[in-house]
């Protein structure tokens, strides 16, 4: 269900009242990480506490549209895809919104596995299976040259709030979890390290290399062309693992995929 009709001027706050603003839900393959080929529905909120420069979701993020759906209509359309155990909640950033917490316990109650796509800058208490984590490395940042929209008036807010160790340990130590880190080139890697090394410092639950996934920046399979082998030598380099990007391996940047 692509829904583009209603445009949200501003969405960094969570939105109030019953249900979430919705940009797309559909039914697809897991497409990245370690649950990756396993058929899954995807609900997919609008708005975001980043902006991303390469943000594959546009209209989540950088133009946010949705349409609100009360809980119900959510959970009635998961449940009509009636092959399907696993539920992605994604976004924009999903934890943004306090209803998010609803939704998953109602997903649970059904018997639903659900993952959680987050940046990991904020923490919430659900039934989440794994949490997917995507922490913003210094090369997400909307500079000036890269800011698909305007001249970079984004780059200082995401810059503060691109990270959050504490934020990130409290949801290791919580949930099982991965760290899956979007990487451009090789001069990431230094900043992965660290990221890495703090969140171990800081949360209890050991994280093992194998958590830490790498993952090829690229909306569109001509970009993965030019990256994913570089990315995939990196973590053989360091030990990390590493993922594709399956739905645009498969279906390149189409919809609903
Ligand atoms: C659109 S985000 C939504 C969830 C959450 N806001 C986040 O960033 O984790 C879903 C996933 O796509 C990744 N992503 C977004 N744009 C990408 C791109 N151009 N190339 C590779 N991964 C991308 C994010 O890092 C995240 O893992
Ligand atoms: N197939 C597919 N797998 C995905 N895994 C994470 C996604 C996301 O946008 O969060 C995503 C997505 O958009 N499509
Ligand atoms: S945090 Fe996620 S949704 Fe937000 S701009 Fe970055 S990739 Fe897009
Ligand atoms: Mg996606």
């Amino acid at each position: 269900m692509p829904v583009n009709s209603t445009v949200q001027s501003e969405t960094d706050r969570s939105i109030d009242g019953e249900g979430l603003p919705i940009n797309e839900l559909f039914y697809s393959l897991q497409g990245e990480g370690e649950l990756a080929g396993v058929p899954s529905v995807f609900v997919r909120t609008s708005g975001c506490n980043l902006r991303c420069w390469f943000c594959d979701s546009y209209h989540t993020s950088w133009e946010p549209s949705h349409t609100q759906m009360r809980l119900d209509e959510i959970v009635d359309e998961v449940e009509s895809y009636e092959q399907a155990n696993h539920v992605v909640l994604t976004g924009g950033e999903p934890l943004i919104h306090e209803d998010a917490v609803t939704l998953l316990e109602r997903l649970d109650e059904r018997g639903y596995h659900t993952t959680v796509e987050t940046n990991g800058t904020i923490y919430r208490d659900a039934p989440i299976d794994l949490a997917s984590i995507s922490p913003k490395l210094a090369s997400s940042t909307p500079t000036a040259e890269k800011d698909p929209k305007g001249d970079g008036e984004w780059a200082d807010r995401h810059e503060s709030r691109r990270l959050d160790i504490e934020a990130l340990a409290e949801l290791v130590d919580t949930y099982e979890s991965q760290l899956k880190f979007v990487v451009t080139d090789e001069e990431d890697i230094p900043e992965i390290e660290s990221i890495v090394e703090k969140v171990r410092d800081a949360a209890w639950t050991t994280v093992r290399d194998s958590d830490v996934l790498l993952m090829p920046e690229g909306m569109t399979r001509d970009d993965l062309d030019e990256r994913r082998n570089e990315v995939a030598e990196l973590a053989i380099e360091h030990g990390y693992r590493y993922t594709p990007r399956l739905h645009v391996d498969l279906w390149n940047d189409a919809p609903g995929t």
